[in-house]
């Protein structure tokens, strides 16, 4: 069994020439841990960690919501031991992400993905040896050949796709009974943002994107840490018939301005209607798709550059 900590962010002062601000300050000490393995070992002397076991993070059950409770350097102890000990449980993130306090989830999405990127690259894929972590875990290094490797992230668009009036929402089997959700892909290696979101458009429901904005990017722990780039689009208002890819969705509809706002305003609803059917709801609030409908919700017209 094995037990793995995620150092969070704490901020030190520099004797410097001109008075730097809090955030600069704070992000070359961060830099500096990177590179100097004793700065950082002293760090962790006094660092708050969270803990997790096999990716699952421990975590506290308050009423509505999870807390991720920090600790200082623990003696290694077995999970129940650590459970019982830090009244709390591992748990999935996937279940709890959307119950999390923003910063608790982002610090958390972000020592999951590292942790499961050094699970994943344990050996270099060159010489076959063993790679060795520096102490901040920024890093790994072939001592054989002394190739540096840098945890990865995967690029991938999101695009809300409008026709002036509409937005197009779909979903995939895998998804929540009902939720709907706007259009995601992997981007393909060479390809450019725009490239990626005119492809993945076609490629999901056929239609051709017409212009497109950049909106905002979030980092996603699922499935192997990825960088989330969203993005407004439109299509030309003639050319708006869905052909739907069926091996990638289940559904794929347009709605009114609306039915969306109401939509928006809703909880996860967990029920199922008299006819059988699930309600139409919209991802959480931390999910970026969500911060992509509600600013369409907001401003359904807003301006958009030539894809
Ligand atoms: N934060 C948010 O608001 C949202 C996040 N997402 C995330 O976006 C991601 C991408 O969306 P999705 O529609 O699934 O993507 P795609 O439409 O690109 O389809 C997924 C398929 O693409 C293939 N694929 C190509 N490149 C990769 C890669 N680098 N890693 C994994 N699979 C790849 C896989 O096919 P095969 O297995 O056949 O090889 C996979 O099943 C998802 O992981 C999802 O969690 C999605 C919606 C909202
Ligand atoms: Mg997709």
């Amino acid at each position: 069994m094995s037990l793995y900590c995620g150092i969070t962010r704490r901020r030190k002062s520099f004797w410097c020439c001109r008075l730097l601000s809090t955030y600069v300050t704070k992000t070359r000490y961060l830099s500096e841990l990177k590179e100097d393995d004793d700065a950082c070992k002293k760090a962790q002397q006094t660092g708050a960690f969270y803990l997790f076991h096999n990716l699952a993070p421990l975590l506290q059950k308050s009423e509505h919501q999870y807390l991720a409770p920090q600790h200082s350097l623990l003696a290694s102890l077995q999970k129940p031991e650590m459970e019982t000990e830090l009244k709390g449980s591992f748990i999935g993130l996937r279940k709890a992400l959307f119950q999390l306090n923003v910063k608790d989830a982002s610090l958390l999405s972000t020592a999951q993905a590292l942790l499961r990127w050094h699970d994943a690259h344990q050996f270099c894929s060159r010489s076959g040896q063993p790679t060795k972590k520096n102490v901040a875990g920024s890093k790994r290094v072939c001592p054989s050949n002394k190739i540096i490797y840098y945890p990865q992230m995967t690029p991938v668009v999101i695009t809300l796709v409008s026709d002036g009036t509409r937005c197009l929402l779909a979903r995939q089997s895998s998804f929540p009974k009902g939720m709907y959700s706007a259009l995601a892909g992997f981007c393909d290696i060479g390809e450019s943002l725009e490239e990626a979101v005119r492809r993945e458009v076609a490629e999901e429901v056929g239609l051709e994107v017409e212009r497109l904005q950049y909106s905002a990017s979030q980092h996603w722990p699922f499935p192997n840490g990825a960088l989330m780039i969203a993005c407004h689009a439109t299509v030309k208002p003639g050319q708006t018939e869905i052909q739907m890819n069926l091996r990638e969705l289940e559904a794929a509809a347009w709605f009114s301005h609306d039915e969306v706002a109401t939509a928006l305003r809703k909880d996860n609803p967990s029920y199922q209607q008299q006819n059988g059917a699930f309600p139409f709801w919209l991802p959480p609030k931390l999910a970026i798709a969500h911060q992509l409908i509600k600013e369409w919700v907001e401003k359904p017209t807003c301006s958009i550059l030539p894809a």
